[in-house]
């Protein structure tokens, strides 16, 4: 890797304000080319269970700093990565396959989360009551939770650490987290920025290590760690939450999705096509916000169809530190399997394939075009997590509302209409926590991230996010005379 700061590639673990190496270490390779990019500390159990004591010895005197004075620290730490830009992005290219412009777009999207958070953490306000009684006065106070611990997963592996990172230190929290095996260079990039920055020793760790589970029992279990956040397949959130049931762990978590993206009648196709390019080809289809299922009107299907075709042939896939590169390749042999399942269930199913259907070289999987899709085909009931936008056709509102529906998930979902009464209908009638309207990209750090029913619990970004880092705590003075 070419970098202007070649500090910024660190292998060690950050645990009390030192960096420090491990018993083992385990390999980073980048997914377009296998190589192996970094040997990273192992960190074991006793590793993390310090980095959870530091972070509980740096917490209080965290806390205790003004707002004013946390905000100053997370100001400087979105201005340092901000200057890093580019370096952050080739590092994040690297581990995790995503085109280095996209690369770079998510270290702007991560830095964003520290940056808006720096002004939240100004603006912790509490409540005062009328008292129930002549003599009580009654306040309430927001009080940050304590440490937290956090699990981050490889699609995103700087914003979805920052967009935890951020409200929880604003708020006066303290932070432990551990990155996906895959991709903790980005992470620990953070983190040699975060103690440029001025960041108190123990106030925010960075643990890598290649046994996830393990890392999850400790976090969950142990009694100095307040709450756990985290991102990842619904799968994993489930068990976290079962592990956490033992000390009622608060949870935040961003978990699986199963997107919808509804063209109607009377959608503007141009716009339509455009924002389904986002929407699903974004990161190769590995967001969890992506459209996993396109529902497309009768009356525009064919028109539809012939434009996204022609807009999925413009793509190309490729290493992502190639001029021109729009896809990388898939994050590994486990999703190229599930890509393809999906695809031989549908085929199988009477879909058809308009272009792509390929697997290249590598991980790399063509951008793919299924037509006549069957609302029972696994890729319209499971999260692909890649580049086949499944086309199901549908002839009334009702009709797909019920299809849009018809899943254990509800993090995003899309729609493309001009009539307002019926914007309004399907905005209102259709369980995601997120919905985007006329547009593809919906992920910004001014508004509230989140999902409902088994895509998660608890919200990211905007000024909701605070929440999820503060406790309420109520006081009642009595014998005011
Ligand atoms: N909502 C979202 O934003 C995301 C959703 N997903 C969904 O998850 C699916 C699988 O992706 P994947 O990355 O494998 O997601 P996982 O949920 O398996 O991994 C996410 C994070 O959890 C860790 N992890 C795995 N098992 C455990 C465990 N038992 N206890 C604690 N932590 C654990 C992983 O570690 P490690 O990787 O080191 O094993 C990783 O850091 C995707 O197909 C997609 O459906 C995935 C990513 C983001
Ligand atoms: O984990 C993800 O997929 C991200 O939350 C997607 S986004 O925030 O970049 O939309």
């Amino acid at each position: 890797m070419n970098l202007k700061d070649k500090s910024l590639l660190e292998s060690r673990a950050f645990i009390n304000g030192a960096w420090r190496g491990a018993a083992t270490t385990f390999d980073v390779t980048n997914p377009a080319t296998g190589e192996v990019i970094a040997q990273v500390a192992d960190c074991a159990v006793e590793d993390v269970k310090q980095a959870i004591d530091a972070a509980h010895s740096a917490q209080k005197a965290w806390a205790a700093k003004t707002g004013k004075e946390r905000a100053a620290i997370l100001r400087r730490w979105f201005d340092l990565m901000i200057a890093a830009q580019d370096d952050l992005g080739m590092i994040l290219c690297a581990e995790m396959g995503k085109p280095l412009a996209e690369a770079k777009g998510e270290i702007a999207y991560g830095a964003s989360f520290i940056e808006w958070f720096a002004e939240e953490a100004k603006r912790v306000y509490g409540d005062t009551i009328p008292g129930h009684q002549p003599d009580k006065r009654i306040v309430v106070l927001k009080q940050p939770v304590g440490v937290v611990g956090a699990i981050t997963p490889w699609n995103f592996p700087n914003a979805m650490i920052a967009r935890k990172v951020a409200p929880a230190l604003a708020a006066g929290c303290s932070f432990v987290a551990r990155p996906a095996e895959l991709t903790p260079l980005s992470a620990l990039a953070m983190a040699v920025l975060a103690e440029r920055a001025g960041m108190p020793a123990g106030v925010f760790n960075v643990v890598p290590n290649s046994r996830a589970a393990e890392i999850g029992q400790e976090m969950c279990a142990n009694p100095k760690v307040a709450k756990i956040t985290f991102t990842g397949s619904t799968r994993v959130g489930q068990i976290l939450m079962r592990q956490g049931a033992d000390t009622i762990k608060k949870m935040s978590l961003e978990l699986g999705g199963n997107a919808p993206f509804i063209v109607f009648d009377d959608a503007d196709l141009d716009a339509a096509v455009e924002g389904a390019m986002i929407a699903k080809f974004r990161n190769n289809g590995q967001t969890c916000v992506c459209a996993n299922r396109i529902y497309v009107q009768d009356g525009v299907y064919d028109a539809f169809t012939d434009k996204l075709s022609a807009a999925i042939k413009g793509l190309m896939p490729g290493n992502g530190m190639d001029k021109g590169v729009t896809s990388g390749p898939l994050i590994n042999e486990a999703a190229v399997s599930k890509v393809q399942e999906h695809l031989s269930d549908a085929l199988s199913k009477g879909a058809r394939v308009i272009t792509g259907g390929n697997r290249l070289e590598g991980t790399f999987f063509e951008p793919t075009l299924l037509a006549d899709v069957p609302a029972s085909a696994k890729v319209s009931r499971e999260e692909t997590f890649g580049p086949i936008a499944p086309l199901i056709r549908f002839e009334t509102e009702d009709e797909v509302i019920a299809l849009a529906n018809d899943t254990e998930f509800g993090l995003a979902g899309y729609f493309y209409a001009n009539d307002l009464s019926r914007v309004w209908r399907v905005a209102e009638a259709i369980e995601t926590g997120m919905v985007g309207i006329n547009t593809g990209l919906i992920s910004t750090e001014v508004a509230p991230f989140g999902g409902v029913k088994q895509s998660g619990l608890g919200r990211e970004g905007s000024k909701f996010g605070m929440d999820d880092y503060l406790e309420l705590k109520y006081l009642c003075i009595g014998g005011i005379r």
